[in-house]
Formats: structure tokens, sequence, C-alpha cells
């Protein structure tokens, strides 16, 4: 038998059993409505370059609750407010878990990381872990000086007079990297803390940014299992040179830092001489870590922590730089409680109020993730009077709902004041409790990072818009920058924010930073 003729016999199979399959398990009650899908690959044709767009545009159709069928599989689409909170609240307990995917399986050590693993106890061993170390508000506040010293290396780069323009994703990303290596294995990953140039840094950048292509991607192999084997997107050649890479980077992280750990007079406190030290040490819940899982812990956090927080900080600046209006008002606010002597600090962002309502205006503009990090249904069960599969997809379309023009007025415009007394939703929080803003997620599997991530988009945010008025390289009127969005699972800039700083604050300021 030829290729072709194999590829079409496996079709051919898999479309008669899968329709018996479907007629013999048809529910009582109906799936909810979407577009007539087409035979075999069902409605991926429909998903476009842009899926969150494709489908904001499918529900505005098709109604709020969507039902598709990508390949063999269903897929449920929540998009709006109501509708995600009843898959994410009244039925959280059916809706724990993440579904199969691939290229996560390969990135992640075999489903071995947060993100990934199966609600249970290993994956409450490791949220336990992590919340300790990393994301109580006592380890939160026992890093501040971190956040802030790496926020200062970022300024003292961006201060650097130079007639190249500043690519700020790359600055940012930096930064937040080095805050979590600082925090996670005790030391920077990038640079020599001066700002300088790293080339791994680019390197690492890329990586990361590939990975939330590669997860993004509806992933034919992953919809119908029959051609896995192909590979027809190349989905899984390109995972796996890219897990080689990673690997290659975390294992240089986790030998050295066992190499330190056992010299003479060494004292190591940070988390990963704990994970390193766990593998002793039997866990009551999850068991002990092997290295394969010790890298599957820092590859999630090194992913899902840099890009979210550099991304949103990059529209928001961009958002600011379209606005001026509102960045002169974001910067007297800052001016009016911090003065022009020094740089912000996290003891200054309660007071500014202002800054936080932009912050919050670009989580609904610009959410990183803009399908959440997709669930799986362990059960079926009856939403709105629909039927959702066992094993259905849950894709909770956390731009779509933030833009919903039945819950915001004007959703398109960038307005701050919305989230101020006297605004229309002047108590809406990103917290994961109201639901027409989910930027985070919500319930038990919400982001564990959530409260870091909120920290760092506001203090770089506060600090390139106090310390910096903006230019745009190339001569840019600001009115003309592009915001137009690449896909993947995180929302990044098609076009990356190339700007010239120049400094606003007392020149002395900026001296104390070399
Ligand atoms: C702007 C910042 C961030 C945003 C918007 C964001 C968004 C999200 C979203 C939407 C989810 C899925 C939640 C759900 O299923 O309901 C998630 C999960 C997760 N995030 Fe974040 N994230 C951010 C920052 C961070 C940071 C800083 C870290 C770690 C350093 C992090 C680590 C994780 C992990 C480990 C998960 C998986 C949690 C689980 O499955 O139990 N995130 N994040």
């Amino acid at each position: 038998m030829t290729p072709s003729s194999l590829i079409l016999a496996t079709i051919a199979i898999s479309v008669i059993l899968y329709s018996l399959l479907s007629y013999l398990a048809r529910p009582a009650r109906p799936l909810p409505p979407g577009p007539k899908p087409w035979p075999l690959v069902g409605n991926l044709p429909h998903l476009g370059p842009m899926p969150h767009q494709s489908m904001a545009a499918l529900a505005r159709a098709y109604g709020p609750l969507l039902h598709l069928r990508l390949g063999l599989v269903d897929v449920v689409v929540a998009s709006s407010a109501s509708v995600a909170s009843q898959f994410l609240k009244t039925h959280e307990a059916n809706f724990l878990s993440r579904p199969p995917h691939s290229a996560a399986k390969h990135l992640s050590y075999n489903y071995q990381d947060l993100v990934s693993l199966p609600y249970g106890p290993r994956w409450r061993m490791l949220r336990k872990i992590s919340s300790i170390h990393l994301f109580s508000g006592k380890a939160l506040d026992d890093y501040r000086h971190v956040r802030h010293e790496e926020v200062v290396v970022l300024t003292h780069a961006l201060a650097h007079v130079s007639s190249t323009p500043k690519k700020l994703a790359q600055l940012l990303n930096v930064c937040t990297a080095n805050v979590l290596g600082r925090v996670m294995l005790g030391k920077r990953v990038f640079g020599d803390g001066n700002g300088g140039g790293d080339p791994r840094a680019d390197e690492f950048k890329s990586m990361v940014v590939e990975s939330m292509e590669l997860l993004g991607v509806f992933n034919i192999s992953d919809l119908v299992p029959a051609l896995q084997r192909f590979d027809l997107q190349g989905v899984m050649a390109k995972t796996k040179t890219l897990h080689k890479r990673f690997d290659a980077f975390l294992t240089a992280i986790v030998e050295e830092h066992k190499a330190g750990m056992g010299k003479a007079g060494s004292k190591h406190n940070d988390l990963l001489s704990t994970l390193i030290s766990s593998r002793d040490i039997a866990d009551e819940e999850g068991g002990k870590l092997t290295d394969d899982q010790i890298k599957a812990f820092l590859l999630t956090m090194f992913t899902a922590g840099t890009d979210t927080s550099s991304s949103t900080t990059e529209w928001a600046i961009a958002e600011l730089i379209r606005r001026p209006d509102i960045l002169a008002r974001v910067q007297e606010e800052i001016d009016s409680v911090v003065g022009r002597d020094r740089l912000v600090t996290e003891l200054d962002l309660p007071r500014l109020t202002y800054l936080q309502a932009v912050i919050k205006e670009t989580f609904r503009l610009h959410p990183p993730t803009p399908l959440s990090i997709p669930r799986v249904g362990a059960e079926g069960c009856e939403i709105n009077g629909y039927h959702i599969p066992k094993g259905a997809k849950l894709l909770v379309n956390v731009w779509a709902i933030a833009r919903d023009p039945d819950a915001w007025a004007e959703p398109l415009v960038f307005r701050p004041e919305r989230f101020l007394p006297g605004g229309e939703k002047p108590n809406a929080d990103v917290r994961g409790n109201d639901f027409e803003i989910i930027p985070f997620g919500a319930g038990r599997r919400i982001c564990i990072g959530m409260s870091m991530g909120l920290r760092m988009v506001q203090l770089m945010t506060a600090t390139l818009a106090h310390a910096f008025d903006w230019e745009l390289a190339g001569g840019v009127s600001p009115e003309k920058l592009n915001m137009d969005e690449a896909y993947g699972l995180t929302l990044q800039r098609a076009e990356p924010l190339s700007v010239h700083p120049k400094p606003r604050l007392a020149s002395h300021v900026y001296k104390a930073l070399s």
C-alpha cells in the first residue's frame, strides 16, 4: 500500500467508526450549538490563524456556549462570564484536569509539570511546595528586594543612551527570568546584572515563544489519533528539537546546582535545593522527585512565569504610548506619590489607584493567555440545558469575555476609568472572582503565580511609565503603532515594541543605578 492510500484508508475507517460510535452514544440532551463540522477535520477550518478571534466571532453567531468538533474531539468554548462561571465554579470539580496534548507531553517530560499534571496527589504536592517557597505572602515579601533590584537593572539598561532602539520585550523577559532565577535557584540566569546583553537570553526568549506557539497549535495528530504518526503539521518534530534545547538549558542548571550544594560549607535555601533534597525524603502525598520531574517543574515556572508578565507589560507600555493623555495621568499620579528623586517601589503601589486601573484595562484587552489553559471534563454533564460530553476539552475564551459588549461599554476602547469609582466596574478584580475579567483563570487550578505576576507587571509598568517618556523607533507616530496580535498559547505582539526611552527623573536617580 502506498503512503497516500494508507492515509486515505485510515481517514475513511476513522470517519465510519466515529460516526457509528457517535450515533450509538448520542445523548438525550442536545450538544451546544456550533457550526456544522466537516468530515474528519471537523471545525478545524473554522479556526483560522487567530483561533481566539474566530471563536469569538462564532460565539456571536451561535451563542456564548459553543460546541466545536475538532477532528474526533469534542470541544466546548465558554465565551461569556456566566458560562465561564458555570464551568469553573458550579461544575468546577468536573473540570480540574488538562486534556492530552502531545506537544505539552514532550515538553513537560511526560506531563510531569504543574500545568499538565492531572488533579491529584502529585499536583497537590507541587502546588504546596511552590506556594510555600515562591508565592505565599511571606515568600513574596521576602523576595521583594529581588524584584526591586532586577527592575533597577532593567531601568539602567533602558537609561543607557544609544541611537539603537531598545526591544522592550527582550529586556522585560530578562528581568522576569532573572527574578525567577534568583528566587528559585539563588542566582540570575542571564546577563551580568548590569543590564548588559547576554546572547543566551535571546535564545531563551525564542525558546519560550516557540513553546507557546507549539502549545497553542490545534494539532490534527492530537485530534485524530490515527494520524499521529504522520505528524502532518510537523508539530512533533519541532517539539522534540525544542525539548532537547530546553533540556540542555535545564540540565546545566540542575547539575551546576548539585555541584554547588556538594561543596563544603555551602548553604542553600533556595527552592531548587529544596526540590533536590526532597528526593531523599519521601513526601507523604506525592512521592520523591526525579531529575526529570525537577526539570519539568523549573521549565513550567520559567515558561509560564516570564512571557506572561513581560508581554502584559509590553502591551501596557504600547497602550500608554498610543494614549499620551493616559500616560501623562499615570506620570502625574506617580510623581505626586513618589516624586522625581527616586524610583517607584512595591510599597508605593497600593497608593497608585490610576496605575492599577491601567493594569486591569491592559489585562482586559490583552490577556496573556487568550484561551486560558484548556481543561477536560472528567464526566459528562449538563450546562444551560446542553449536554457536555465526557472528555470534552474546555476552552475559556477570556479574550472574548473581556470584550463582550453585553458586559463592557465600548469594549474595544482602552479606558482605565471604567475601573475607578464612578466607572462601570469600579470594584472588578482580576483575581478570579469577577468572571467578566479572568486573565488568571479561576477556581482551584487558577494561576499559581498570580500574585507574583501581578506584582511584577505593576512594578515594571509603574517604573517604566515614571522613569521615561517614550518615542517609537523609526519615527513611527503613536497613532500608527501596530497593535496586531500574534496567536500562541500566549498573546504576543505581532510587531515587538521598539522604542527610544527618554529619562524624565532627576539625573542623580539614573547615576545611582550604575
Ligand atoms: C501576567 C501574569 C500571568 C497570567 C495572566 C497567567 C495566566 C495563567 C492562566 C490563565 C492559567 C490557567 C488557569 C486555569 O486553568 O484556570 C495559569 C496557570 C498557571 N500559571 Fe500563570 N499566569 C501568569 C503568571 C504566572 C507566573 C509568574 C507563574 C510562575 C512563576 C505562573 C505559573 C503558572 C502555573 C504553574 C500554572 C498551572 C497551575 C495549575 O495547573 O495548577 N503564571 N496562568
